[in-house]
């Protein structure tokens, strides 16, 4: 409460409250405070409440027509709220609903209600607030590709994101597209394909494995370095959710599993900013050359995931039991390691305490974690905050005695143009390329409207913004090639608008949500039902609104499930976003390893090479190795670094075991894995010659081909949507 409120102002409650509560609201850099509301509101503010923007995704100006002159807005947020679930705090939906009255027309008032809005958005999205600043920036609506696979985990990633996802991110204004994956290695097909300008983000809803082929896939272009440029966001929904987890960490968030951690992710995803992320280029025997953004694995990891893919439908649950069958019948292998230290230093011992074997030069000692694992975790460890003392759906923040006066002037602030809507939601017409389904501007939603007694602002017609995702229309804009090979799968979505109504013409389902856009009605935010009353608590400025509740498919089937093939191999209508100037080309097939020699020759002088039996090996350039497994809790996505792992063979199971416990607590390597039977040694590049025939090698939780591999970190080579700092 001591922070400097950058907004302050005095409002009323959504149009069901009629003239009753009133509620100061102080806007900070980190909080919306709402003081007011009746006593015991069960509020920290005087019966209102406090409410973080770390878990506010977005805020939208609405309008009632039974109360003409008043303008709305809504804040959406998505706090923690659920302690003691299995797999952390699960948050829920708020919405609270301010009503701007203070001056005599709604010009006035709307004014105030998208100075609040905008400056809501501004601080979520981690863009910097002029100060004094009469108008206040307009964050750039985001377009996202979601790229998901139905099959990854436990086949619930359609119905998650369709929950829980894609109603979260169009109230944080950000338009979709959203395809189904059909085949292993569709994704990476299509994005070699996409139009890069079209898309602000691509974003994987699966498990890890999905954006292994993406960034695969946009290192197979010609214009790599302008694709890797790309923000690249993963929404966990597979068993492997490793970079999630590690994100999850990063934000400083409890740890979270399944839902939880989903939930965490899509919030940070609304608010992210694109930051770098490190890429290990992976060439194996063969001469393949594969992109890395997360390990690889040989031995006890390796085998684990490979051999659990048939528990699948467990979950992440596959690793543990896999990790306690291969501890029953543990298997050693033979090989050698050797690697680029990333602190060059003269003398050191191997970790594990066995001999190391020179090759170039003396054999500097192998050096070990020890400095990494030093102290305490690097991480987070604070649990996420409440975000104030929320009730539950359709608590009452507190009506009450608090009849204060709209201090809200229209006179303080600017009265902006018409020209402020935001959600830019494609209209009809808008068809050309982009293919922005979007969840909006649905018929029921408008139809709601009158009976909400609010009403669209502006050119909220279901038809304006409802998108039909076709199966195959050529005279629509094609956004997506796939492989160049029109018909065998290609993805095609468009962004046409239907009207209330449409049928989707061949089957194909069409997303009629809500567009949560400004001047839209409250009715999805946080009022519904009939009259001005909200839906759920008449007084309540919170609400409980249930927008997605009507989040329904048209077509027969549920929606995306069958965007249909037949793709076009060249988009038909050019990005009606400016178009920035074209990089000069890159060289072909990604970055140059220049750490690296070939295979076939020794590694150069300064490595450190280590030969004998291994229990595992793992090369891992993230925090965690998957959701509840924090491998190198030091590791930071832009590190520069790869956290080269590994057990020698004599160590008990024991040992072993309490490697592995420690990992799961989330203290990796530290007090319980600092030195051996685990040495964890910062390098930038490694090499590993396998000694044993048969075995198997996993980048990014992928089978490779088996054989002598080496790779070297290419730093920040791609970026990854993280949440804008504070
Ligand atoms: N529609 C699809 N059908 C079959 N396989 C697919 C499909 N889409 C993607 N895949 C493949 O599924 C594999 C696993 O995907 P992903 O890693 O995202 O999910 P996961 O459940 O975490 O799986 P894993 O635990 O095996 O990594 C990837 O290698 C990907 O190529």
């Amino acid at each position: 409460m001591n922070e400097e409120p950058l907004l302050e102002g005095d409002f009323g409650g959504p149009p069901g409250a009629g003239g009753g509560p009133r509620f100061h609201l102080r806007l900070t850099r980190t909080e919306l405070q709402i003081l007011g509301g009746p006593p015991g509101g069960g509020g920290t503010a005087g019966g209102g409440g406090v409410l973080r923007l770390a878990d506010v995704v977005g805020c939208h100006t609405l309008r009632a027509p039974s109360l003409p002159a008043a303008a709305f807005f809504a804040v959406y947020a998505y706090p923690p709220r659920c302690r003691g679930v299995p797999g952390g705090p699960r948050r829920r939906r708020r919405a609270p609903t301010f009503r701007v009255d203070a001056a005599p027309h709604y010009e006035g008032n709307r004014a105030t209600a998208e100075r609040w809005a905008r400056a809501i958005r501004c601080l979520v999205r981690g863009l910097p607030l002029p100060p004094q600043a009469e108008i206040l920036p307009e964050p750039r609506r985001r377009r996202l590709l979601l790229l998901l696979n139905p099959f990854g985990g436990r086949g619930q990633a359609l119905s998650w994101c369709q929950t829980h996802v894609l109603p979260m991110i169009t109230e944080a204004d950000i338009s979709f597209n959203l395809i189904q994956t059909e085949r292993a290695n569709h994704a990476r097909e299509l994005v070699t394909g996409i139009s890069l300008d079209e898309w602000d983000g691509i974003v994987t809803v699966s498990g890890d494995g999905l954006l292994y082929e993406v960034v695969n896939g946009l290192m197979d272009r010609p214009d790599w370095a302008a694709a890797l440029r790309m923000p690249l966001g993963i929404l966990p929904c597979g068993s492997g959710n490793a970079l999630a987890a590690a994100i999850n960490f990063h934000a400083g968030l409890a740890p979270a599993l399944g839902l939880s951690l989903l939930q965490n992710c899509a919030v940070l995803l609304c608010r992210g900013t694109p930051s770098p992320l490190d890429l290990v280029s992976v060439t194996t025997a063969s001469g393949a050359r594969v992109f890395s953004f997360l390990s690889v694995a040989w031995g006890l990891v390796a085998d684990v995931d490979i051999e659990s893919e048939r528990l699948r439908r467990l979950g992440p649950a596959r690793f543990a039991l896999g990790t306690a069958a291969r501890l029953l019948a543990l298997h050693t292998y033979r090989g050698r390691l050797s690697y680029l230290p990333a602190v060059p230093r003269s003398a050191t011992t191997d970790a594990t305490g066995a001999t190391a074997a020179a090759t170039a030069a003396p054999l500097p000692r192998a050096l070990s974690d020890l400095g990494l694992c030093a102290g305490t975790p690097s991480g987070p460890g604070t649990p996420e905050g409440d975000g104030g003392d929320w009730g539950d759906a359709g608590d009452n923040p507190g009506l009450g005695d608090n009849a204060g006066k709209n201090g809200a002037a229209a006179g303080d602030v600017p009265v902006w143009g018409d020209a402020l809507i935001q959600g830019d939601a494609p209209g009809r017409g808008d068809t050309a390329g982009r293919g922005d389904i979007a969840v909006q501007g649905d018929a029921s939603s408008s139809g709601d409207s009158s009976s909400d007694g609010v009403t669209p602002r502006r050119g909220d017609t279901p038809s304006d913004g409802a998108t039909k995702v076709h199966g195959d229309d050529s005279s629509s804009g094609v956004t997506l090639r796939h492989g160049d090979t029109p018909g065998h799968g290609a993805t095609t979505v468009h962004g046409d608008a239907p009207s209330p109504g449409d049928t989707p013409s061949d089957g194909a389902n069409m997303v009629h949500g809500v567009t949560p856009k400004d001047g839209d009605t409250p009715g999805h935010g946080a009022t519904a039902s009939s009259g001005d009353a909200p839906s759920d608590g008449a007084t309540e400025p919170w609400g409980h609104p249930k927008p997605w509740g009507h989040l329904k498919p048209r077509g027969h089937q549920g929606p995306w499930c069958h965007l249909k093939a037949g793709g076009h191999p060249q988009p038909r209508c050019p990005p009606k976003r400016r178009v920035p100037p074209r990089p000069p080309p890159s060289p072909p097939g990604g970055p140059v390893d220049d750490l690296l020699v070939p295979l076939g020759q020794p590694v150069p002088p300064g490595w450190v090479t280590l030969e004998g039996d291994f229990v595992l090996v793992l090369a891992i350039y993230q925090s965690h190795l998957g959701a509840e497994l924090v491998a190198a809790p030091r590791a930071r996505p832009d590190d520069g670094l790869i956290h080269l792992c590994y057990v020698r063979a004599g160590v008990s199971r024991g040992a072993l075991l309490r490697v592995l416990l420690a990992m799961a607590r989330g203290g990796g390597g530290d007090a319980a894995t600092a030195g051996p039977p685990l040495a964890r040694v910062p390098a930038r590049a490694f090499r590993l010659e396998p000694l044993t025939p048969r075995g198997v090698l996993t980048v990014d939780g992928e089978r490779v081909e088996y054989g002598p591999l080496q790779g070297q970190i290419h730093r920040g080579l791609a970026r990854l949507l993280t949440p804008a700092p504070p």
